[in-house]
């Protein structure tokens, strides 16, 4: 059986042994990472130009994330960074933890939040843009805090795309796309990860007053006239 994820707070106390068994996780992996000490920017801005403007995409495992950031970079003008696709990228690139990042990717575990963090942050420097949507993260609450210790930034919206686990489950079994992560049973731990991890997550900037819920069923064009509405109101964002 499978279910809406509704209520957020009733899902988040269930989450501490997960969370624990993941830091015991991190722990483990990061051991065989290099910990050198990041580097902050001026004032905690290490973007050239403007101050950035960060909104971060959240939503489980196929709740179409990837797809309505394509649209709102075409209507909008964002740069898109997937904390996924950049992760992926490492272990094409055979990087020295590359092998790492794809054990844990085929578990549906997160993955230490310095290397991901790191990532963005590298994209977001190269970058000439201001705008950017972080898809796919914080995944976690160590994701998060992590982002904000390493940039000193914080995300001006966050957008959680909310989508039942049966539509989810067949929109990524549907995928096919090849990512080792799409069979049931890597899409069931996805799912544990996403309720203990994410959902917190997605609470925290609820009650900070930064969350747009956006109902996730529908056509992609339907789900995109929910989130329009959401940088229409930023009117340097037309483009
Ligand atoms: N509204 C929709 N209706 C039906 N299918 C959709 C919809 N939106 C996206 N899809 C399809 O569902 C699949 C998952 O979408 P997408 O990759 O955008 O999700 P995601 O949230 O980025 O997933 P993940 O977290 O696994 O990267 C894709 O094959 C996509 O084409
Ligand atoms: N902040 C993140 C984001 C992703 N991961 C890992 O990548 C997998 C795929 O992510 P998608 O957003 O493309 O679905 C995810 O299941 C994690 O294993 C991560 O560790 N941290
Ligand atoms: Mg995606």
């Amino acid at each position: 059986m499978w279910r809406r994820v509704a209520s957020l707070s009733s899902l988040i106390s269930s989450k501490r042994s997960s969370t624990l068994n993941q830091a015991a996780y991190s722990f483990k992996f990061f051991e065989s990472f290099t910990t050198e000490t990041p580097t902050q920017g001026k004032d905690g801005r290490f973007f050239k130009g403007k101050t950035p403007f960060i909104t971060f995409v959240l939503g489980g495992p196929g709740s179409g994330k990837g797809t309505q950031c394509e649209k709102i970079v075409e209507n909008f003008g964002f740069t898109h960074l997937s904390a996924g696709d950049l992760l992926r990228r490492e272990i094409i690139s055979n990087t020295e933890y590359g092998a790492k990042i794809l054990d844990t990717i085929k578990e549906g575990k997160i993955v230490p939040s310095e290397v991901t963090v790191k990532l963005i942050r590298k994209e977001m420097e190269s970058s000439d843009n201001y705008k950017f949507l972080i898809d796919g993260f914080p995944r976690s609450e160590e994701n998060r805090i992590a982002f904000e210790r390493i940039t000193e930034a914080d995300p001006d919206i966050v957008l959680f795309f909310d989508c039942p686990e049966e539509e989810m489950v067949k929109r990524v079994l549907n995928r096919n796309q090849g990512r080792v992560d799409d069979n049931i049973d890597t899409i069931r731990k996805r799912l544990k990860i996403f309720e203990s991890l994410n959902l917190p997550v997605v609470n925290y900037y609820s009650k900070r007053g930064k969350l747009y819920t956006i109902n996730a069923v529908g056509t992609a064009d339907e789900i995109f006239e929910q989130v329009r509405p959401v940088f229409a109101a930023h009117e340097e964002f037309s483009t």
